[in-house]
C-alpha cells in the first residue's frame, strides 16, 4: 500500500494503557502511518477523561482520521468517547467486533483495554479496525439517528 494514502492516527491512553500505547504507536509508526500521540508521556497515575478528550478533539477537527483509546478496561475511554459529538468509539475485545464497528457503525474511535487485552490481540484488534471500511447503505439512516439526544 502507498503509504502517504494511509489515515493520520491520534492515541491517548491513562496509565493503565501507557505501554499498550508505546506498542501501538510504535507498530503504526512502523506499518507507515503519521501518529499522533496526545500523552501521557509517562506511566504516573492520570485521569482517562483527559485523554480521550484530547484525542476526539483532535478526531472532530479532521486532524487524524482514527483515534486509539487505551485505559485499563477501555470502558472509561469508550464513554468518554461517545459524549462527543461525530465520535463513534468502539469498545472492542477481539477483532471481528472491530471489523464490523467500521462496516455497520463507521467507528472512527478504538478503545482497548490493557489490563484485559493482550499486546498481540490489541495489534490484531487494531489492524482489523483500520482494515475494515463503512458499507453504507442501510446503515446511513442508522447512523443518522445517533446525534446526540
Ligand atoms: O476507566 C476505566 C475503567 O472503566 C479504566 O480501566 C481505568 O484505567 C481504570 O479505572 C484506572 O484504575 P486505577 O485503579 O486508577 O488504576
Amino acid at each position: 500500500m502507498d503509504t502517504q494514502t494511509l489515515p493520520v492516527i491520534a492515541l491517548g491512553s491513562d496509565h493503565a494503557g501507557f505501554a499498550l500505547k508505546l506498542v501501538i504507536a510504535n507498530a503504526l509508526r512502523a506499518a507507515g502511518h503519521e501518529v499522533h500521540d496526545l500523552g501521557p508521556d509517562s506511566p504516573e497515575r492520570v485521569d482517562y477523561p483527559d485523554y480521550a478528550h484530547a484525542v476526539c478533539r483532535v478526531v472532530q477537527a479532521g486532524q487524524a482520521r482514527f483515534g486509539v483509546l487505551i485505559c485499563g478496561s477501555g470502558v472509561g475511554m469508550s464513554i468518554a468517547a461517545n459524549r462527543h459529538s461525530g465520535i463513534r468509539c468502539v469498545l472492542a475485545a477481539e477483532p471481528v467486533t472491530a471489523r464490523l464497528s467500521r462496516a455497520h457503525n463507521d467507528a472512527n474511535v478504538l478503545a482497548l483495554g490493557a489490563r484485559l487485552t493482550g499486546e498481540d490481540m490489541a495489534l490484531e484488534i487494531l489492524r482489523a479496525f483500520l482494515g475494515g471500511s463503512y458499507e453504507g447503505g442501510r446503515h446511513d439512516q442508522r447512523l443518522a439517528k445517533l446525534a446526540p439526544a
